[in-house]
């Protein structure tokens, strides 16, 4: 369970993120949702314990991500668009570093990766390396690694970008297969119909504030739109004139 409460990053006079609260539960998929320069990248960084947030506060699983950040990054898995592999290494010798780094021990670490390959169909990732890679092979490869652990919280952030229509595909039915009690899956994007598809629910995020939260169908409800896009422009015109 994640629980933010007035969370807010500035970076010099910027303000990326602005008394951002909410919560996310066991079990679902969390879309954040939001246009370039949103805040996504800012609100999943910090979460992540990657940055540190000006004020508020965040509990992962009840632990609190400033006091206790390396407790809370035990808990995570993220696929963050940067797609750094060793080169020299296979996919299989990729994937045991990490298990190990994790405290898996080989054996553990094989049956992951059987699993995983069942999963993602790895292939003959396994055994190329990854300087002879495709994005499509890469990006497995980065998922798989990301979840090699079986972490408490994934964070998939612009996860697709890059990723042709096969792998996205891939991608998008992979994320499903995450959904799990236990589990929270957050997954950021900018394209509307990969949160159509995965979100249970989603958070919609403009210039670092939230904008609406609720499941894809409750916002179509609330703001008597057909559409994601237009719920969202929507929800901006309503944001601006209150703040007139
Ligand atoms: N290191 C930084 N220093 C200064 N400003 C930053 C920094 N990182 C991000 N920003 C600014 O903070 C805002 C939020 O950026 P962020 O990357 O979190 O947005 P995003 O929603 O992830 O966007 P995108 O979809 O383009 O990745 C943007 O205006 C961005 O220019």
């Amino acid at each position: 369970m994640l629980d933010v409460q007035h969370l807010s990053k500035t970076y010099g006079q910027h303000r990326a993120l602005h008394d951002v609260t909410f919560a996310a539960h066991d079990g679902e998929i969390f879309g954040l949702l939001g246009p370039n320069g949103a805040g996504k990248t800012t609100l999943l960084r910090t979460l992540a314990t990657l940055l540190t947030p000006t004020s508020g506060t965040a509990l992962l699983n009840g632990i609190d991500i400033t006091r206790d950040p390396e407790r809370v990054r035990r808990m995570l898995g993220v696929v963050n668009g940067g797609m750094g592999l060793y080169d020299r290494l296979t996919g299989r010798e990729t994937l045991r570093y990490f298990a190990g780094l994790y405290g898996l021990t080989r054996t553990q670490a094989d049956s992951r990766i059987e699993q995983l390959n069942a999963a993602l169909d790895l292939n003959d990732t396994l055994d190329r390396r990854a300087a002879e890679y495709s994005t499509g092979m890469r990006q497995k490869i980065v998922i798989a690694r990301a979840v090699i652990h079986d972490p408490a919280v994934l964070i998939l952030d612009e996860a697709a970008s890059g990723l042709d229509i096969l792998a996205r595909r891939a991608l998008l039915d992979f994320v499903q297969a995450m959904r799990a009690p236990g589990r929270l899956v957050l997954y950021s994007t900018h394209v509307m119909s990969e949160i159509e598809e995965v979100a249970d629910r989603v958070a919609i995020i403009e210039r670092g504030q939230l904008l609406a939260l609720d499941t894809v169908h409750g916002i179509l409800h609330a703001t008597g739109q057909t559409g994601l896009e237009r719920a969202f422009f929507h929800l901006l015109q309503q944001r601006a004139q209150e703040t007139q």
